[in-house]
């Protein structure tokens, strides 16, 4: 049995270089961005009701959808961009239920969402256990953001003027890595926070719940069995 975690952070902050080291460590990690390119592939139901609304404009050569076409069209149009939310959120729902559900067979103590979105949609942090937002410094974010996207200080400062300020994620996680520093120094928070998750005994409370459903359910169906006998 098992509890969730939410990892976000803001543009360049180090979100995927905390995944992937949660990942490195044998965590479970289920990345949002992954999950929704998925349920669009080519076929799916998400794909042929997007294909349906918006016609075949929204198309690659390859038949893959133009994530960049439909990304401007839903920009200008509010009513556009609730249309394919309500085509496409159900799926990416149904999709990371069914890798919780299958880490969760697998006797995971707690699985990773990585959700870049986590707070500005607040849709999932009902289902977490906990928070946990990667913080950098706005100095060290934008040099980073610039370098690895070879951007020019203005549009940096645009992407990023463009995000929830970072300072007001990290005032609504519980937990913060700060990765202003090395990235020695990044991997030993991340080897901290690994420890206190998997010492947490918050799994063992789900896994009695879950017994305790389990016990009753049985007990209900004997309960059946009998009075079907009777
Ligand atoms: N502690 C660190 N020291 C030096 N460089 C770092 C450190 N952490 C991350 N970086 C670099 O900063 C850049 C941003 O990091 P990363 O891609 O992990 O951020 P992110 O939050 O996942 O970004 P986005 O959400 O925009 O994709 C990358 O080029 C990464 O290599």
């Amino acid at each position: 049995m098992m509890f969730l975690v939410g990892l976000t952070g803001g543009i360049a902050s180090g979100k995927s270089t905390v995944s992937s080291m949660l990942r490195e460590l044998g965590c479970p990690v289920i990345d949002a961005d992954v999950v929704a390119r998925q349920v669009v592939e080519p076929n799916s139901s998400a794909y042929c009701r997007i294909v349906q609304h918006f016609g075949q404009e929204v198309l690659l050569e390859n038949g893959e959808i133009d994530r960049q076409k439909l990304g401007q069209i839903i920009f200008t149009s509010a009513e556009k961009r609730r249309l394919l939310n309500s085509i496409t959120h159900p799926e990416i729902h149904k999709a990371m239920l069914k890798h919780i559900l299958l880490y969760f067979l697998r006797g995971y103590h707690y699985i990773i969402l990585d959700v870049p979105l986590l707070f500005e949609t607040r849709r999932l942090t009902r289902f977490l256990n906990h928070t946990v937002v990667v913080y950098c410094d706005p100095t060290t974010q934008l040099s980073r953001l610039m370098q690895r996207d070879s951007l020019t200080q203005q549009q940096a400062e645009q992407r990023i003027a463009a995000q929830m300020p970072l300072n007001e994620k990290r005032g609504l996680a519980n937990h913060v890595i700060e990765n202003s520093g090395s990235r020695e120094d990044t991997l030993r928070q991340v080897l901290r926070l690994h420890s206190k998750l998997e010492d947490s005994m918050e799994f063992l409370v789900v896994r009695g719940l879950a017994v305790a459903l389990a016990l009753g359910l049985g007990g209900l169906l004997l309960y059946t069995v009998k009075l079907l006998g009777s």
